[in-house]
């Protein structure tokens, strides 16, 4: 399972949760600007079909030799991107002929790479196609589905049987199964909660009080299904208050998404086997910082691609700190 959020102070965030049982060997991966990136079927518009980045990009990839397989990126003006678990109702199509035909492991760079607003991404979605290419035999196409956002709103893109759909996200939040739709849709059930204590509504003949604080939000599932996710992360990202510093914004969204963090042994995926939350991301998409914690690392170490040479050549790539910092205080 996996949950994605973003978060408006006086900047921009944008981060998720990954969720799983393995680590495919994750990277914070810099991709400069100019990069080249070889499509796998051929663009009206590109020679020999290599479309190079407009834009830096700085997300979170398995590279495979000089490719970054994001999972979720920002690039430098302020557009960002995360890949979930759509597991059974993910559905690519067959390349199409007058669309630009872009297999799943290349949306990631094809749109931050190209795009600096989500207006401008929404434009190069209505001429897109998604295909079931795979990058090899070894890493078969992922069922995703996406959160695309920036500082003006976000959208969800669902790729299934019956074609293309992309969704305005209101809330700003994603967690896995099942369509975006239904997810949104189960608010309606939770519209009476509220971080203010309750009043009595249940009977004038029964004297009930409230005997504990935090009693508005009594009914907020608790539970690690990706509906319950949902719920969770959108009352807690809506309700949620902070300074608008960078250090008080960071810390706010690392509690937003504290509140579905997965603790190993409480979700089996096989004998013995757990689905953890490997590492938990939060971009300042405004400033292009990458900030993430890992299971076991709780400090939070952060990338900067401005610190970086964005006209370089090659991708910049910063393996996870993942023991656990702990600070001797005596
Ligand atoms: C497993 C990850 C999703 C985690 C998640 O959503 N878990 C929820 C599980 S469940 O629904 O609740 O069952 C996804 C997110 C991004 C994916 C990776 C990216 O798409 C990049 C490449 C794409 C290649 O096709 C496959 C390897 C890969 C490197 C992917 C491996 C894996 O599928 C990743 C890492």
């Amino acid at each position: 399972m996996c949950t994605a959020v973003t978060y408006q102070t006086k900047d921009f965030y944008m981060g998720r949760t990954l969720d799983y049982e393995f680590s495919y060997g994750d990277e914070v991966t810099i991709t400069p600007r100019g990069y080249g990136f070889v499509l796998r079927h051929p663009h009206r518009n590109l020679q020999e079909n290599v479309f190079q980045t407009k834009y830096a990009i700085i997300g979170m990839a398995h590279v495979a030799g000089a490719y970054p397989l994001y999972y979720d990126a920002i690039n430098e003006k302020g557009l960002g991107m995360a890949g979930l678990n759509f597991v059974g109702n993910a559905v690519y199509q067959e390349e199409k002929e007058g669309k630009d035909n872009i297999t799943q492991f290349e949306f990631i760079p094809w749109i931050l790479g190209n795009c600096a607003t989500l207006e401008e991404a929404k434009t190069l979605l209505s001429r897109i196609n998604l295909t079931k290419t795979p990058f090899s035999e070894g890493l078969p196409t992922s069922p995703l589905h996406w959160i695309i956002a920036d500082e003006t709103g976000a959208i969800t893109v669902e790729s299934m049987s019956d074609g293309l759909h992309i969704y305005d996200n209101p809330v700003g939040a994603l967690t896995n199964n099942p369509p975006f739709e239904q997810q949104m849709f189960q608010l309606n059930n939770y519209m009476h909660l509220s971080p203010k204590q309750p009043t009595n509504q249940f009977s004038d003949e029964l004297s009930l009080h409230t005997y504990s604080r935090g009693m508005g939000a009594l009914g907020l599932p608790g539970d690690l299904s990706s509906m319950s996710r949902f719920v969770r992360v959108a009352f807690t990202k809506m309700h949620a208050v902070s300074g608008d510093s960078e250090k008080e914004s960071v810390s706010q969204f690392f509690h937003i998404l504290g509140s579905v963090d997965q603790q190993r042994g409480c979700c089996e995926v096989a004998d013995g086997k757990y689905e953890i939350t490997l590492y938990t991301s939060c971009c300042n998409a405004s400033k292009g910082i990458y900030y993430y914690t890992t299971y076991e690392n709780h400090q939070i170490t952060a990338v900067h691609m401005h610190r970086e040479n964005l006209d370089g050549k090659d991708l910049i790539r910063y393996p996870l700190i993942t023991g656990e910092q702990i600070l001797e205080q005596n």
